[in-house]
């Protein structure tokens, strides 16, 4: 069985770096913190890796709007790398402000060459919206990471989590993953869509499937006892967020 490797990358204000490192370790890959400077000054390390994560965090404080310094740097500095790393058949997610991070690359929704499509701006509340949120996977994406799951509950913490963009690129998009109410509907207002996304999408991905982002936070349930009602509704085997990270880690094994 072959090793799979995940890079976690780490700026300064990233703080989901740990939680998706053990996320991914459960999931049975071997994972690496890797600080963007290291990434900087030794490029072609990337290779070396399956899956690449950008975790959540304040990336650079979000000065500028929540994930733009990072993604600047990204784009100019590591634009190309990046871009043959998925060519290659590398995998990346993108976790809140790592969607951030992806949309403003223009990585998500693709490609990077075309620059950047949509946003991820201030929410609606005009807060920062920190709550579990009920969540159903779209069947017909390609999305690699969402293979074969239909209804997820995790939690969302951001500032900065509404998407917009033009009707024209919304309908085009390869979404994978949407804000429901508890039952499973679409269409559920506030505080079900927690920003006020629009056409209540969580996350997506590009049209490969192999990178794919999203602003609930998979990596903080991945063990039973993150449920926040464990001890009343009893003890879940396994978080609803692990099966994400072990369909990409399957995905990066078989290819
Ligand atoms: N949890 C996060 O990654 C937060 C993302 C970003 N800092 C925001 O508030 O929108």
């Amino acid at each position: 069985m072959s090793k799979v490797k995940t890079l976690i990358l780490r700026t300064p204000g990233t703080n989901c770096d740990v939680e998706t490192s053990y996320a991914f370790e459960l999931a049975g890959s071997e994972t690496e913190l890797v600080h963007i400077n290291k990434l900087l000054a030794k490029p072609s390390l990337l290779s070396e890796f399956q899956i690449m994560a950008f975790p959540g965090g304040f990336g650079y404080g979000d000065d500028l709007g929540a994930g733009r310094v990072l993604a600047n740097e990204v784009r100019l500095k590591l634009g190309e790398k990046i871009s043959r790393f998925h060519e290659s058949g590398g995998l990346i997610i993108g976790i809140c402000n790592g969607f951030q991070a992806l949309v403003k690359t223009g990585i998500l929704p693709g490609p990077m060459k075309d620059g950047q499509k949509i946003t991820l701006t201030d929410n609606n509340s005009g807060r920062f919206e920190c709550r579990w949120t009920y969540l159903s996977v779209n069947p017909f994406s390609t999305c690699v990471f969402t293979q074969g799951l239909d209804r997820l509950y995790l939690p969302v913490a951001h500032g900065e989590g509404k998407l917009l963009g033009s009707p024209e690129v919304i309908n085009k998009l390869n979404s994978a993953v949407y804000y429901t109410d508890k039952d499973g509907k679409r269409n559920a207002p506030y505080p079900a869509n927690p920003a006020g996304t629009l056409m209540d999408i969580a996350g997506i991905a590009d049209e490969s499937g192999r990178i794919f982002a999203l602003m609930p936070h998979p990596e903080r349930f991945v063990r039973g006892s993150q449920h926040p009602r464990w001890t009343g509704e009893g003890l879940k085997k396994e978080g609803d967020g692990l099966k994400i990270f072990t369909n990409a880690v399957k995905w990066a094994r078989e290819v």
